[in-house]
């Protein structure tokens, strides 16, 4: 199929599943009036290479079906992110005292203090998701943003909170697949990624599309999700944590920081920073909202985040929508996703205690001045 065949029919399939008044209705709302075969069917497209196999072959098939796959993945989920997280779809450090939405606006800050984002820049958000990094980084250092996105539901939804948040005129938010970039060479003043290029079936490739398109001299800032050096491809134990990172995720493969590292210069980046904002033991974990540690709760709104993201919350959302699917309320699939969202809370949970995996791998990159 052609590159405009599949966003043809992605476009058509994405007005089927969630209709045409995209934006106004979230999290649950958004999820039970969904069109409930297209519903079925993107579950389908989604878990259709997620079988348990671990062999090369179906390996292979994930990854040359990365657009697809994710595509329908992040139909099927990103109401039960928005629902459960927000709208930034990312993990942050905690400081001590510190509550979930201020260190989330504090790690897109740091990117953009990292990327060194000023005002008036023009500004790429790889994989921007439903746009809350790109609505803070804007605020944050007047740069304006475009956001790219291979997901036509999300898009549309980043531009009605643009519009609603009075910021249409810093950002827009364009379809296209970052593997495969439409902009012109030498386009932007600076480009960051959060949690977004680990959907890539080859790393070198979306970094090397980074570099196309960003200005000599600018700076590319990523946190990317990638196993550390701990990880061993040849343990049981560690396989099958990557494992449901990869399914619960939609991510077709996951790549070692080496193959990152590797990646960016191969590609011709200089690699001005490597920092893994997760090996800093801090007090509070990167992944305990995902955990059953009340403890940390510091505010209501935390206690509201908490009461959906611990196990307990998880299950109970489980629970209800294993209910709501069974009387015709919640669309079929919905059971299937979220128990592979509750593989992926499992997988990460367990790689971060294990050191095994980060979702926080800071690297800062310049694009030399004496390049074209
Ligand atoms: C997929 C990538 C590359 C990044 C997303 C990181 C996180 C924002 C998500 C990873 C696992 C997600 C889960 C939820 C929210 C978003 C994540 C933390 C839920 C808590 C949403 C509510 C559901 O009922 C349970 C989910 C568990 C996994
Ligand atoms: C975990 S979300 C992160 C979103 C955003 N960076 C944030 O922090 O809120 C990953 C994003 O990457 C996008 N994505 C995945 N594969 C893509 C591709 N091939 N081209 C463009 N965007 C892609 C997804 O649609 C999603 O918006």
């Amino acid at each position: 199929m052609s590159e405009t065949e599949l966003r043809q029919r992605q476009a058509q399939f994405t007005k089927e599943l969630h209709g045409d008044d995209i934006g106004s209705k979230s999290g649950f709302k958004a999820f039970i009036s969904k069109n409930k075969s297209a519903q079925k069917s993107a579950v389908d497209k989604y878990l259709k290479h997620w079988d348990g196999k671990v062999d090369k072959e179906t390996e292979d098939k994930r990854l040359e079906d990365y657009n697809e796959g994710t595509h329908s993945y992040y139909n099927v989920v990103t109401d039960f992110y928005e629902y459960g997280w927000g709208s930034s779809f990312h993990f942050s450090r905690y400081y001590k005292g510190e509550n979930f939405a201020a260190a989330c606006a504090r790690h897109e800050h740091y990117l953009a203090y990292q990327a060194e984002i000023k005002k008036g820049d023009l500004v790429l958000d790889v994989g921007c998701g439903v746009g809350g990094p790109a609505r803070e980084i804007a605020r944050f250092t007047g740069c304006n943003v475009i956001g790219l996105n291979n997901n036509d539901y999300q898009i549309a939804k980043a531009k009605w909170y643009a519009k609603k948040f009075g910021l249409a005129d810093k950002l827009d938010f364009v379809k296209g697949d970052f593997m495969k970039m439409e902009f012109d060479a030498n386009t932007f003043d600076k480009v960051y990624a959060i949690e977004a290029t680990c959907h890539a079936p080859k790393l070198e490739q979306v970094y090397s599309e980074i570099y196309k398109v960003l200005k000599p001299g600018g700076t590319f800032a990523v946190y990317e999700w990638v196993m550390t050096d701990k990880y061993d491809e040849n343990n049981p134990e560690h396989r099958k944590i990557a494992y449901e990172i990869e399914l619960g995720d939609g991510i077709p493969k996951m790549f070692t920081k080496k193959v990152a590292q590797d990646a960016l210069k191969n590609v011709g980046f200089d690699v001005l920073v490597e920092d893994d904002l997760a090996a800093k033991d801090d007090e509070i974990p990167w992944y305990y909202p995902l955990t059953g540690e009340w403890k940390y709760v510091q505010n209501l709104g935390d206690l509201a985040t908490f009461l959906r993201t611990s196990y307990l919350g998880r299950k109970f959302t489980s629970t209800m929508v294993a209910a709501m699917e069974k009387v015709g309320v919640a669309p079929e699939g919905s059971s299937k996703v979220t128990n592979a969202l509750e593989e992926a809370a499992v997988g990460l949970v367990a790689g971060g205690r294990a050191k095994l995996f980060t979702p926080m791998m800071l690297f800062v990159a310049k694009k030399p001045l004496d390049t074209k």
